[in-house]
């Protein structure tokens, strides 16, 4: 029988994605293996990636895999996903959607982010919790923190900030969850589109039936009902996942 070729980052954030998929394929009775790679995004880590050009740069080297046939899937955080992937490129899978909220994690025990007397430095690299932190607490100041969660943890214990602004999901996955001093209300944090579900990429010459059986291992209908909904307005506002989207409430 076929082993599906799975492609992935090697972060371990990445990695635990793809272990993911493989247990929902070898749950449906598929073989699997892991073919990781480097992406620009992982390798250029002293620019933030709204600098970059947010387009693609966690996905193209991925791409070029799935189409050369090298691996027949590429997992991703749905939410790193463009709203418009290239021509010959398709999501064949969103997994069941994890809490999708952001979260301020610290190895400080008290982080009081809503009192405008006590100065507080976040770390953050993303232009969408910027926004957000300007409107509804504008006292906070953010430096910029990349890299993969373990390295944003240690610049943040080095001194760098005070805490990190992250999705629940990664830092929940990655085993960090006695680091969380606060869940953000999904009244003021709006979260990414697709932030804390797996999408599953394909080419879109995949052999039907083999994208059939993956699709049915991994898909779980109703996120893929909200994602594609959410998608569908990134794509309108031409964005991806650093834009600032947010819900406009006036700050009393
Ligand atoms: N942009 C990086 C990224 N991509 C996915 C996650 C978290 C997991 C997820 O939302 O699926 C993160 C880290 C973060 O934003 O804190």
């Amino acid at each position: 029988m076929k082993v599906v070729k799975i492609g992935t980052r090697g972060s371990k954030l990445a990695l635990w994605q793809a272990y993911h998929i493989q247990d929902l394929l070898k749950e449906a009775g598929l073989e699997s293996e892991i073919v990781t790679i480097e992406t620009k995004g992982d390798k250029i880590l002293d620019v933030s990636i709204a600098k970059i050009g947010s387009k693609g740069v966690f996905t193209e080297e991925l791409e070029e895999l799935l189409a050369s046939g090298q691996v027949d899937i590429a997992v991703h955080s749905a939410k790193d996903m463009q709203s418009r992937l290239p021509e010959g490129f398709e999501l064949i899978a969103f997994t069941e959607r994890e809490q999708e909220q952001d979260i301020i994690l610290s190895h400080l025990d008290t982080i009081a982010y809503k009192n405008p007397e006590k100065p507080l430095l976040l770390g953050t690299s993303s232009t969408r919790r910027v926004a957000t932190l300007k409107h509804y607490y504008p006292h906070i100041r953010t430096v910029e923190v990349r890299g993969n969660l373990q390295t944003r943890i240690a610049k943040m214990e080095s001194g760098v900030c005070d805490a990190l602004l992250l999705a629940f999901a990664g830092a929940h996955r990655m085993g960090y969850d006695a680091l969380i001093r606060h869940h953000l209300s999904l009244e003021e944090f709006t979260p990414a589109v697709g932030q804390g579900s797996v999408a599953v990429e394909a080419a879109t010459s995949l052999d039907p039936a083999l994208r059939e059986k993956i699709r049915r291992a991994c898909n779980h209908p109703e996120t893929e009902q909200r994602l594609l909904a959410e998608r569908a307005y990134l794509r309108v506002l031409e964005g991806g996942c650093s834009i600032p989207v947010l819900r406009w409430r006036k700050v009393p």
